[in-house]
């Protein structure tokens, strides 16, 4: 099966149908700002009947045994990695990122789903110790019933799987909206999951208008949970949407990460960490390091080995061999990143690579900017308090560690930082000072299925992944019993 057969085939699924729309939208290559497929324009009424098959699945599908949705979930999982060479091209093609991260990807987005294959089966409860004689109270975890998925287009394959999965395996049925720039992906790993036999309308995916999906289901009471991965903007809005029913809300929505390394650390580990996440998917992720603090005697040497590894990166179309850096997703992203350098450069920091988009020759018509260092930044400039979400490395320098840690704390996000030092005592120290979700010490690598992944302030509420990642498809039941 080749690529342009999965492009072919880019329709909605409800109750394990395709389903098409005469209106369509386009997706876009932001490598060449070419057309490369169309997906159904869906809105309020599609949503509706999305909804309308998951809450008509859900009395089946939540009675199955444990290890019955763990079956479906353990074939989706095989059929993702075992197709995962002809679905890398797709997603490179309409997300931008090299191919072997669009593989890598696609095998997280499996990790998800062979774990929560796994998980399902140790969904239990808890007996309590009686308050009265002859009392027995018992603790049961029931699906919350029908889940929303809206889902980013920065890694379109495994936010999909690691909202889903968790989902099906607590016994939830679900709509999902993939983001309009990468719904192929999306489609194709729920053609996967519909291969596996599972039942008509536990899973049903929905493309098309945002906002009037989002309100569909946000006002809908047969929906009771949703999970959302995007900007704080949005989180917000569909926080906001869901207090008016007090259903149950996961976000995971934009971060401001900093990355502090002390004096003692092992710069040449630092700065390879620092390199391969910050330009990794070209910048666009939400736990991507947005400001570099390094303490004032390393501050220069740190930025010299980052030069000297960012001028090795070739930038080009990700579906070509040997591109380190793919296009930004679309032009509009490429100007907010140019302006945020322009105005930090204004402000008095120091290019020393990169800084301007590239346009010419093979850059011709696709999203692409020079991989950039800056040094001497400061925090009167605007990229330290936006999400920059582009390959841009900021660099700052500090003095003391109470200082930098103040500084690092000082934004409303609370996702992700990262510290790089030898002192044992200073990664515990530091590690519980910072005000965020997650914390990476000597390493910048975060998502794993085992792990609960999230943020705090306004980088969101819940956590995906690991058995917390569960919990949130999951209600307590407190049954207390008289036994007299
Ligand atoms: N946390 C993350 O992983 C993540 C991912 C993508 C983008 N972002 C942040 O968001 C910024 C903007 O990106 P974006 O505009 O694509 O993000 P976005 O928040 O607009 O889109 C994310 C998802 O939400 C959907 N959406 C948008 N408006 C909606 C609405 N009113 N109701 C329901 N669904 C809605 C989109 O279609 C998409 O599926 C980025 O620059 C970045 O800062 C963060
Ligand atoms: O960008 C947001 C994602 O959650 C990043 S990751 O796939 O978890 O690394």
């Amino acid at each position: 099966m080749n690529g342009n057969t999965w492009m072919d085939e880019a329709l909605c699924w409800i109750n394990g149908e395709r389903r098409t729309l005469f209106e369509s939208m386009e997706v876009i290559d932001p490598s060449n700002g070419e057309r490369i497929g169309n997906v159904p324009l869906g809105g309020a009424e599609l949503a509706e009947e999305a909804v309308t098959a998951a809450w008509e699945a859900f009395p089946a599908w939540s009675s199955l045994l444990p290890r019955e949705r763990a079956c479906y979930l353990t074939r989706w999982a095989e059929k993702i990695l075992q197709h995962k060479e002809e679905l890398a091209p797709l997603l490179t093609r309409e997300q931008g990122k090299p191919l072997a991260e669009s593989t890598g990807e696609l095998e997280v987005a499996a990790s998800f789903v062979q774990w929560y294959a796994e998980e399902a089966k140790r969904v239990s409860g808890e007996v309590l110790p009686p308050y009265k004689p002859n009392q027995r109270i018992t603790v049961i975890r029931q699906p919350v019933g029908v889940a929303a998925l809206i889902t980013p287009w920065n890694y379109p394959a495994a936010m999909v799987t690691r909202k889903a999965a968790p989902a099906l395996a607590a016994g939830c049925t679900v709509v999902l909206k993939p983001a309009k720039q990468t719904p192929l992906i999306a489609i194709a790993l729920f053609r996967l999951l519909m291969e596996t036999g599972l039942p008509a309308g536990a899973a049903n995916l929905v493309t098309g208008a945002a906002s009037a999906i989002g309100e569909a289901w946000l006002g809908d009471p047969r929906v009771r949970k949703v999970s959302f991965t995007g900007s704080t903007e949005v989180g917000k809005k569909l926080m906001r949407q869901a207090a008016d029913q007090v259903k149950r809300v996961s976000l995971e929505l934009g971060g401001n990460a900093p990355a502090i390394v002390f004096g003692d650390a092992d710069l040449e580990r630092a700065a390879a960490a620092i390199a391969d996440n910050k330009f990794e998917n070209c910048g666009q992720m939400c736990n991507g390091i947005n400001r570099i603090y390094a303490e004032e005697t390393v501050a220069e040497e740190l930025a010299e080995r980052m030069v000297a590894k960012v001028k090795q990166m070739r930038v080009g179309p990700g579906i070509r061999p040997g591109i380190h850096i793919g296009p930004l997703i679309h032009d509009s992203a490429r100007r907010n990143v140019h302006r945020l350098v322009s105005d930090a450069v204004e402000k008095g920091a120091r290019l020393r690579t990169g800084g301007h988009p590239l346009t010419e020759g093979e850059w011709a018509g696709g999203s692409y900017y020079a991989p950039t260092v800056l040094t001497g930044v400061d925090e009167s400039m605007d990229l330290t308090r936006e999400e920059v979400f582009g390959p841009v490395a900021p660099i700052l320098s500090f003095r003391t560690e109470e200082e930098v840690v103040d500084q690092a704390n000082q934004t409303p996000y609370g996702l992700a930082a990262y510290l790089f030092t030898r002192d044992v005592a200073r990664t515990h120290r530091v590690s519980e000072k910072l005000e965020f979700g997650m914390v990476g010490v000597n390493g910048t690598s975060l998502s794993v299925p085992q792990a609960p992944f999230g943020g705090i302030k306004e980088s969101g509420v819940g956590r995906e992944g690991g058995r917390y990642g569960l919990e949130e498809f999951l209600e307590l039941k407190t049954i207390t019993a008289m036994v007299d």
